[in-house]
């Protein structure tokens, strides 16, 4: 299950990526926002990292106007590795490397076609296992 959550500027792209997991069958919990009536981006960043460091959710997906605010706020919940990916190679490499368990974008700045690339490679890349991978993690852990 994947935890989903955007404040209001990012929820013209969560649209976008709500209408691809429905085509691909991907299942999903919206911790909204649902409009683009302005909010603040903490509130759905701490629901989504919650869901997800508490075992409700696998991993998931945060969208605010850059990405950065709602980013910030996610890794401030323990056991959350929130990545700001706007390429596919980071959101690859933020799997393999770092077992990203939330992916943030902005929505001010990556268009829907790459956005939705990203969303697929995040959500399709395992993570490594690599030896020296997991040593790292564990040092952001302690
Ligand atoms: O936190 C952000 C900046 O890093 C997000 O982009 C927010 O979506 C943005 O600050 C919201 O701005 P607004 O002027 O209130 O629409």
């Amino acid at each position: 299950m994947l935890a989903l959550g955007c404040d209001h500027g990012g929820y013209p792209l969560m649209k976008e990526v709500i209408k691809y997991l429905e085509d691909n069958k991907i299942a999903f919990k919206n911790f909204g926002t649902y409009s683009e009536a302005s909010v603040d981006y903490p509130e759905y960043a701490k629901k989504v990292a919650h869901a997800v460091a508490d075992g409700e959710c696998e991993k998931g997906i945060l969208i605010c106007g850059t990405g950065i605010g709602i980013s910030i706020a996610a890794n401030k919940v323990k056991g959350i590795r929130c990545a700001l990916c706007g390429d596919v190679f980071s959101a690859k490499a933020t799997r393999e490397h770092n077992d990203a368990n939330i992916l943030a974008m902005g929505a001010r700045v990556t268009g829907p076609g790459l956005a939705l690339e990203i969303v697929k490679a995040f959500l399709e890349t395992p993570f490594s296992n690599d030896e020296r991978h997991i040593r790292r993690i564990k040092q952001i852990e302690d």
